[in-house]
């Protein structure tokens, strides 16, 4: 947007200097005239200026009505004048950003920046007024008052209205959230952090989130993984489809797979692909279906809701034990916590009684009114495990298999690790992948250059890659060898155990006889 410098003073440049010197003096002027007349005065002098000024003016302040919270339209065009103006101005203030590591320029107090905008000129002056009052004030902001005034010629009244300032706002917000600090939260309050669980603070804690992983560092299959890819991509572009065909703008994946085959890795490549926050949900530390939903409402949209070892978090299967059932059931589809305690009860069962259906509402959002797109992850280890309602379609749209390593992946890892894309053995590690299961972690831990050695030679990891799979290809042998005889064992116990039932059966029946 950037503009031609013009001086908005323009031809007028002679009535502006009279009329400025004239409002200039005025408050020399009002403290040698009768009150009144100064009064009358200063009403005269701005209504001349608005008379002949073609110009508008629009004012931006930082602190809105509530005095506490920074005006979100101030925000934006902080962040949209740093991003799109910033160079032309001759004075800048450099501050860090809300992580302190980040540092953010934006256009110093009074220094007037130039943008353009379908063919109108406008200024942007930001300022601040100070209190003249010598009270020590308890407020940011009530001592000094910044605010942004943006100048325009009134024939672009209309644009500016109804096209520029809407567009400054989508653009700074858009700037905002390219340079924000992404967030891992928590609801689990022993983690450490802010707000704990339950104690009329924030239902989640947050650290900042930086895991490394992306889609270039996570070793799977090169089309599964750019299939993964493309979903997302089509998940985040569509909004509008979602509300076209009335559904809540979320997608649900099931990441199964043995341990260290990259699940939890995997979440933080989607994380960092789609600029969002993570929010990982410890289920075991919700104590109702009630608390599930406030722990929902209170996330934010362009974020992960993250369960993971779902089958381990709770009883989800729907079958339940003979002994337990019966309480057990009573508990589905309501929230027998929510009735009212007497003052000093407490909560003698510490343990969670979410419930399947407490989940499933939870996934479906039904009784969700925030907007903003949100994606939902679940991992287990044993897809098996899980009721049938948990992962059909529509809640987890998507499930993805992580398996074990097999030749594609480890390219991703060598290259990774040793920066290695070609090497004479990797044709036997190839056909050792193919005949033995190790997870992408161990391969990983083997080419991990941790000693002298390894260090100056990225051959030695690979000698010691082909003799752990040699390892795991024999122990992977002799326990299927030990397998078959146990089974085998069993099967001729259980045949001899029938031989003897039916021997004893005919000595009964000739006995009766
Ligand atoms: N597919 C992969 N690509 C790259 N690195 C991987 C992959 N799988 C595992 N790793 C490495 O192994 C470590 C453990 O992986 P991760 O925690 O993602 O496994 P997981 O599937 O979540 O295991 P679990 O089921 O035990 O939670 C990671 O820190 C990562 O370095
Ligand atoms: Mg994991």
């Amino acid at each position: 947007m950037a503009g031609k410098v013009e001086n908005y003073w323009g031809v007028w440049a002679p009535v502006w200097s009279a009329l400025a010197s004239f409002v200039f003096l005025l408050p020399v002027i009002n403290n040698y005239i009768p009150a009144g007349l100064g009064q009358w005065l200063n009403t005269f002098a701005e209504k001349l200026t608005t008379y002949f000024s073609p110009y508008l003016h629009v004012t931006i302040s930082e602190y809105g009505q509530e005095n506490f919270r920074r005006s979100k339209f101030y925000l934006a065009v902080e962040a949209y004048l740093s991003h799109a103006c910033s160079r032309r101005a001759r004075k800048l203030r450099a501050d860090l950003g809300k992580d302190a590591k980040t540092l953010q320029v934006t256009v110093d107090d009074h220094q007037e920046v130039t943008d353009s905008f379908s063919g109108a000129t406008l200024w942007w002056r930001p300022s601040k007024t100070t209190s003249a009052r010598n009270v020590i004030s308890w407020y940011p902001g009530e001592d000094e008052r910044r605010y942004y005034s943006l100048i325009f010629h009134r024939r672009y009244r209309d644009l500016v209205l109804d096209q520029y300032l809407p567009y400054v706002l989508a653009e700074g917000r858009a700037v905002t959230v390219r340079n924000r600090q992404r967030r891992l939260f928590t609801n689990n309050a022993s983690g450490g952090g802010g707000g704990g669980y339950g104690r009329g603070k924030g239902v989640w804690s947050h650290v900042p989130f930086e895991h490394p992983a992306t889609f270039d560092t996570l070793a799977m299959d090169p089309d599964e993984k750019e299939a993964i890819i493309d979903d997302l991509t089509a998940f985040r572009e569509s909004k509008e489809y979602y509300a076209k065909v009335g559904k809540a703008w979320k997608r649900g994946y099931l990441l199964y797979g043995p341990p260290g085959t990259g699940k939890s890795t995997m979440i933080a490549a989607i994380a960092n692909f789609l600029d969002y926050d993570v929010y990982d949900l410890e289920l075991t530390a919700v104590k109702s279906n009630t608390d599930l939903r406030k722990l929902y409402i209170e996330t934010t949209g362009k974020s992960i809701i993250v369960i993971e070892d779902i089958d381990c978090s709770i009883d989800l299967t729907g079958k339940r034990n003979k002994t337990d059932d019966k309480k057990k059931s009573s508990n589905v589809g309501k929230d027998d916590d929510d009735k009212v305690k007497l003052p000093g009860e407490t909560d003698k069962d510490e343990t969670s009684k979410v419930t399947l259906s407490g989940l499933l509402n939870f996934i479906d959002g039904l009784w969700s009114a925030c907007g903003g797109e949100r994606i939902i992850i679940f991992t287990t280890n044993h897809k098996e495990k899980l009721d049938p309602a948990l992962i059909r379609r529509g809640r987890m749209d998507v499930h993805i298999e992580m398996s074990y390593c097999r030749f594609e992946a480890f390219k991703v890892l060598a290259k990774n690790y040793l920066g290695v894309k070609e090497h004479q053995l990797f044709g036997e590690i190839q056909s050792l992948l193919e005949e033995t299961d190790m997870s992408p972690a161990d391969v990983a831990e083997n080419l991990m250059p941790m000693s002298k050695r390894k260090k100056r030679d990225p051959n030695a990891c690979l000698v010691d890659l082909i003799d752990a799979l040699n390892k795991a290809k024999e122990e992977a042998a002799e326990a299927k060898a030990r397998e078959e005889t146990e089974a085998k064992a069993a099967k001729e116990k259980e045949e001899a155990e029938a031989r003897m039932m039916t021997k004893q059966g005919k000595v009964i029946s000739q006995s009766h006889c």
